[in-house]
């Protein structure tokens, strides 16, 4: 099966780093394709894929088509695509919002599957949500499914709605957790700790927690009950938060990222 990447980006290369792995992809390196110059000359450097710089030379040669620019950029990508494509190729978008319709009209292409991803995909612990147009058939889906899972994990969505949701629960969500973490390593430096000593506290208490919570069926709220003593440490700070309404800020923020990939479809 021949694979093209289309943006050598934070996604796209992940993704073709998780790929190169796949026994579908046989003896043939995965194509990759980018603008940008620099991006170029160190991916052909490095060896790893075949490396190109003109659509007219991978596009049309290529089974199934990974597209990670920007969702800016995508009108122009599919201008330049469409005079290349054939019906049979599958595509599939990697950016936010932007919709299965707007990519079958920007390419006049039916086969289309829509996913999110997440950062965390370059270790291996990505999680993928993904949904295709009808065109798409079972079997070619589940070879899709193959490629996304090379990535960490992936799950079938019903409906784009839910692709829009899942990017506001976990395309975004990594940066949630980070600004958790900074949110504790600002509070740790204050306190006096070094650099290093910070980071070790608060990266290693992130481990350990999502790891209590991945080997139980314990939920995030029975888990606080076990560090939290009554009229203890813990509570102090849970209180706090709780009269500062951090939980439904959270909240209003997952859908301010859910909304914003609605809205992104709609500006396409
Ligand atoms: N970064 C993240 O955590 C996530 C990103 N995404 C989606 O992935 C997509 C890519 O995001 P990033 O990788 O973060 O962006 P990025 O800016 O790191 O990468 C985009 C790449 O596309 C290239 N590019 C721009 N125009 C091009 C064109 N016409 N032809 C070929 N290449 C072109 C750029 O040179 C760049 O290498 C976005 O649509 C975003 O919504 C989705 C989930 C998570
Ligand atoms: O911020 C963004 O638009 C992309 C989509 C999900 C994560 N990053």
């Amino acid at each position: 099966m021949k694979i093209l990447v289309i943006g050598a980006g934070n996604m796209g290369l992940t993704y073709a780093e998780g790929m190169t792995t796949s026994a579908l992809l046989g003896k043939k390196k995965l194509k990759i394709y980018d603008t940008d110059p620099k991006k170029i000359t160190k991916l052909k450097e490095e060896g790893i894929f075949d490396v190109y710089n003109n659509l007219n030379d991978c596009l049309p040669f290529s089974d199934i088509v990974f597209i990670a620019v920007k969702p800016y950029h995508c009108d122009s990508l599919f201008s330049e695509m469409k005079p290349l494509i054939k019906q049979e190729q599958i595509f599939v978008s990697l950016m936010a919002g932007v919709t299965i319709q707007s990519i079958q009209d920007g390419l006049d292409a039916k086969k289309v599957v829509r996913a999110m991803p997440n950062l965390p995909a370059k270790v291996g612990k990505g999680v993928t949500s993904y949904t295709a147009s009808k065109e798409v058939s079972k079997v070619e889906l589940m070879s899709i499914r193959h490629f996304l899972d090379s990535t960490g994990t992936s799950i079938h969505v019903e409906t784009e709605t839910f692709i829009d949701a899942s990017t506001g629960i976990s395309g975004s969500g990594p940066a949630y957790v980070f600004y958790f973490m900074q949110s504790m390593l600002e509070a740790a430096l204050k306190m006096g700790f070094s650099d290093y000593d910070s980071k070790v506290l608060v990266s290693n208490t992130f481990e350990g927690a999502i790891e209590l919570f991945n080997q139980s069926n314990l939920s995030p709220e029975g888990w606080i009950d076990k560090v939290a003593s009554k009229g203890g440490t813990t509570q102090a700070a849970i209180d706090s938060m709780e009269d500062n309404n951090v939980k439904e800020l959270i909240k209003d923020a997952a859908y301010a990222a859910f909304d914003r990939a609605v809205e992104l479809g709609k500006e396409k």
